[in-house]
């Protein structure tokens, strides 16, 4: 547990330097097959639910989530919350006006020089953006950065003890349930004004609007607080943490790499010469920022094990696993596999290129978005996201380290993988 804890990266090269594509190493009482290479990492992924079960494996979210939502509802139910209607096609074009208005919402804030903490401007700046997006912009107004902070210690509440006693009486789960009450508290507030003042037209309501004018037949509410909530933070969850920490070490990365960094910077100011809105561009091809955006995933997948429990004895490779045994595939050791991806530990985006398409060769071990059934559906979302954020970022400002280059890593305590603090950077903005 402790490894899991510190070093969670060696421990899981090491089952698979000892043991081959599959090999076990324990969570506490729980014995965990680790796969890895692409033939056992294919069999991992195309497995129905019926055979290796998604939900079974993260008993770490339902108290983050709330009873009955998502992993903890039934299949249907939760494919239901999962393919969110904002992340079709369709709504993409808003989006690409939302996320912009966001970034420049913060970065109006900022003077022409100064100091940010990556891990708490990305983590707000994607609150207001998974909100609005994902919500709707009535309830993206009524939030603060109070709503970010919370956010923030919920997912700061997904301690790996949750394997043996999710509800467990120790200080990281305190806090997250103090987390989830306050943002209880938040979006009640904000219920008690919608049901005083309804939407003037139907065109009016936003998602919120709706689930507070849904009555039983008696004439109560169907939804209280603590359910909009659960509802609410779901929806957000997978893409946040994901988002901010990708956006957050994509610029590390780059800051690292100026050659490179001066390369998507060219391309952007080419992609806006014309001119172009913010809202326009970020539609647009980019092919040394999504490069760069692949590359910055390979090397720092912000979920570095994927989790499902046998319900029945399935092969993978040479080996079975056995009925209730749980199974993982992880994407940072995947991702950097030497047979795969030449000089695995190099940042390299031209490797997504032609000829060499690293990623689409490689579907099953090129994996920070997974692969197969349960690959992630906000991926297209994110990537508009990436670009947008890039975007203003980089044609407005500046940016250097402001700590030693090797200082930079990720805390591994939690489930949900974090940028460690102090994780600075300086802007100044640029003269053009
Ligand atoms: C850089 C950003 C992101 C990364 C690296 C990422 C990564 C992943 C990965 C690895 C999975 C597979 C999980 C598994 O196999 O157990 C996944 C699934 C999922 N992701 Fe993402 N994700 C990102 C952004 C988003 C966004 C923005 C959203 C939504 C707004 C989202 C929603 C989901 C959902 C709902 C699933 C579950 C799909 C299913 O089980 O069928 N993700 N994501």
């Amino acid at each position: 547990m402790d490894e899991l804890r510190t070093d969670p990266i060696s421990l899981f090269w090491r089952v698979r330097e000892e043991c081959g594509d599959l090999g076990v190493f324990k969570i506490v009482d729980r014995d965990i097959c680790l796969a890895s290479g692409a033939a056992a990492n294919e069999a991992f992924f195309r497995a129905p639910d019926e055979s290796l079960d998604q939900a079974a494996a993260y008993p770490f979210m339902t108290p983050v989530f709330g009873e009955g939502v998502v992993f903890d509802a039934s299949p249907e139910r939760r494919s239901e919350m999962l393919h969110n209607t904002a992340l079709r096609g369709e709504h993409m074009r808003q989006h690409a006006v939302t996320i912009p208005d966001e970034v420049q919402r913060m970065v109006g804030e900022w003077g022409d020089e100064g100091e940010i903490d990556l891990l708490e401007w990305f983590s707000e700046l994607t609150i207001y953006t998974s909100s609005a997006c994902l919500i709707g912009p009535k309830f993206r107004e009524q939030l603060d950065a109070r709503f970010a902070h919370l956010y923030h210690d919920l997912e700061q509440g997904t301690d790996p003890h949750a394997y043996i006693d999710a509800y467990a009486d120790i200080p990281a789960f305190r806090k997250r349930d103090a987390a989830r009450a306050g943002l209880v508290e938040l979006v009640s507030g904000i219920m008690d004004q919608r049901m005083a003042e309804p939407p003037a037209s139907k065109e009016d309501r936003d998602l919120l609007d709706v689930l507070v004018s849904v009555k039983n037949d008696d004439g109560t509410y169907r939804f209280t607080a603590d359910e909009v909530t659960g509802i609410f933070i779901s929806m957000m969850f997978a893409g946040h943490h994901t988002t901010s920490g990708t956006s957050a070490w994509m610029l590390i990365e780059l800051l690292k790499h100026p050659d490179y960094l001066a390369q998507v910077v060219a391309e952007l100011d080419e992609v806006y010469s014309d001119g172009a809105e913010y809202s326009f561009g970020a539609l647009r091809q980019m092919p040394k920022v999504e490069n760069a955006l692949k590359e910055t995933l390979r090397l720092h997948p912000p979920l570095i094990i994927l989790m499902r429990v046998a319900q029945e004895d399935v092969q993978i490779g040479d080996h079975v696993v056995r009925a209730g045994q749980t199974v993982a595939a992880s994407p940072a050791v995947s991702n950097r596999l030497p047979e795969d991806f030449p000089d695995a530990d190099a940042f390299d985006p031209d490797r997504y290129a032609e000829p060499r398409q690293e990623d689409i060769v490689n579907r099953w071990t090129w994996i920070p978005f997974g692969a197969g059934r349960h690959r992630c559906v906000g991926a297209a979302f994110a990537q508009l996201q990436i670009k947008a954020i890039f975007s203003i970022l980089l044609r407005e400002f500046e940016f250097e380290l402001a700590q030693p280059p090797e200082s930079y890593h990720n805390d591994h305590s939690k489930m949900v993988v974090q940028l460690a603090q102090p994780c600075t950077v300086r802007y100044r903005r640029r003269q053009r």
